[in-house]
């Protein structure tokens, strides 16, 4: 079965890809154990080592990386570039501070006997990722895991199939033992199975939150444990005393990043009565300061969406909200005398409880204001979701937005900052965003037996 890649721009197919057979996933599955049980007698300095060489490949491949996935998934040339080298930076973190954080600790039982914990792979990680952040999103999976000793199998989504076919090469590259990570195109049907198979120790997925519910409960009738990134729908709270001209440029640069196509961009802009004003008319300008345009050229600000159906099921989003009485503050979405995906900055307000999208995911450069006439009133609207990623508080002192961050209900909070991923610190959400943390040291746990031996 092939399948094609087409350019979000052009439109036209970038390479063609065959769903790889049974004999390739069972001898996949047979080189990433072979690779685990060799691993095992490896080392976590050895490993960094290799990290380290994995990042340079990276560095070295940037360019490369970076054209195919802006032809792959559209984004803007200049992001693809961050993106590849975010990625090598993800593996020289890992490199850096993996083998301190997997030193083994101490405990003492019974009085004076002696135990310690050490940290062990447990077998093959399945990562299930998302067309976005190509390269990044796997590197997430793959960095921490590779420290481990976990064999990584990649099952991308078929948009970035040329990014997963580059990522596996540049990791090769740097030398690394080819069952120690390894991409699979294979159908849902076809990762369902290779769940049940008990090599398979983890799964790690990032995508949307229906996808999350059918690939955990497969893994739950394998007693195999997940990791699960999914949606949001992050609020963005401005209260008075915050510097409200950068608030507004920060939410739009958060909304309108990689043409809005962020799980934890400010979706949902929530603020109070006393600055709505000032903060609206400055966002409006923000809104309309972007120039679509081929995502290759330097002087594009917003590119095409990653494909059609995308960009569809956005504009029948927007015209629900406007049908249930939502009002647009900037008036954008699918121009038809374009090609490509191109979809322009939408910001609508006028979006009540009963609003079908209140609390819908709004995946592509759609921003909803809120007015609220307190803080209180704005952490319970944020509150208001199914999802808890991240979010953002921009207020006077940090002390208040200190005290607003401890009463969000999600997985991560920006103060003062728009949300984004780094390295070194704790990624992932609470509610129906997901369970489970990258990044950081926290990564390398989620799937390491965690062994106590007792010594006696
Ligand atoms: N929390 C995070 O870290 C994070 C990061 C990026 C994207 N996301 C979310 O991802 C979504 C957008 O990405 P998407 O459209 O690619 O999501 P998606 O859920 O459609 O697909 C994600 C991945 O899961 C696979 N998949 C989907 N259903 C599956 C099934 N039944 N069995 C096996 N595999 C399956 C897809 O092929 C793809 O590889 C958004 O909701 C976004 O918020 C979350
Ligand atoms: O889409 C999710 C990833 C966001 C990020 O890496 O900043």
């Amino acid at each position: 079965m092939k399948f094609d890649v087409l350019n979000p721009y052009s439109e036209s197919i970038e390479a063609t890809f065959t769903i790889n057979n049974q004999q390739l996933v069972e001898a996949a599955l047979t080189n990433a154990n072979r690779y685990f049980e060799t691993a095992k007698r490896g080392s976590f300095e050895q490993r960094a080592q290799q990290l380290h060489a994995i990042a340079t490949a990276f560095r070295t491949n940037a360019k490369l990386l970076a054209k195919t996935a802006t032809q792959n998934m559209g984004k803007l040339l200049q992001e693809s570039l961050q993106e590849a080298n975010a990625a090598a930076n993800i593996a020289d973190y890992y490199a850096n501070n993996g083998p301190a954080a997997l030193v083994s600790k101490d405990y003492q039982y019974l009085g004076t006997k002696r135990a310690k914990l050490t940290y062990e792979a447990t077998g093959i990680v399945l990562a299930i990722e998302p067309w976005n952040f190509p390269y990044t999103q796997v590197m997430r999976v793959f960095a921490p895991n590779f420290l481990l000793g976990n064999p990584v199998l990649l099952k991308h989504a078929k948009i970035v199939a040329g990014c997963a076919t580059v990522f596996e090469q540049t990791v090769w590259q740097a030398g690394i033992e080819h069952g120690a990570f390894q991409n699979l195109f294979v159908t849902n049907e076809q990762v369902a199975d290779i769940i049940k198979d008990q090599r398979v120790q983890g799964v790690a997925l990032t995508g949307s939150t229906k996808a999350g519910k059918v690939v955990a409960s497969e893994a739950a009738q394998a007693i195999t444990k997940t990791t699960l990134e999914l949606g949001g729908n992050d609020a963005f709270l401005v209260l008075p005393g915050a510097d409200i001209k950068q608030a507004a440029k920060d939410a739009a640069t958060s909304r309108l990043r990689n043409s809005g196509q962020v799980c934890t961009s400010a979706k949902r802009m929530i603020v109070h009565q006393d600055v709505a004003d000032e903060f609206t008319a400055a966002l409006i300008n923000e809104f309309k300061s972007r120039h679509m345009g081929d995502p290759m050229a330097e002087t594009t600000t917003l590119a095409p969406l990653a494909s059609k159906s995308i960009q569809t099921t956005l504009q029948k989003q927007v015209n629900l909200a406007i049908q249930h009485g939502a009002k647009e503050l900037v008036h954008g979405g699918i121009d038809d005398s374009k090609a490509g995906n191109f979809f322009s900055p939408v910001l609508l307000t006028n979006i009540d409880e009963a609003n079908p999208i209140f609390d819908e995911e709004l995946f592509g450069p759609v921003g909803q204001l809120h007015v609220v006439e307190s803080t209180d009133a704005a952490i319970k609207l944020a509150n208001r979701s199914q999802y808890g990623l991240a979010g953002a508080v921009y207020a006077g002192s940090i002390e208040q937005a200190q005290m607003i961050a401890k009463q969000l209900e999600t997985g991560q909070v920006f103060i003062n900052q728009p949300s984004n991923g780094y390295p070194e610190l704790p990624f992932g959400g609470v509610k129906n965003s997901g369970y489970g943390r990258e990044m950081s040291d926290l990564a390398l746990y989620e799937f390491a037996n965690q062994k106590m031996i007792a010594l006696g």
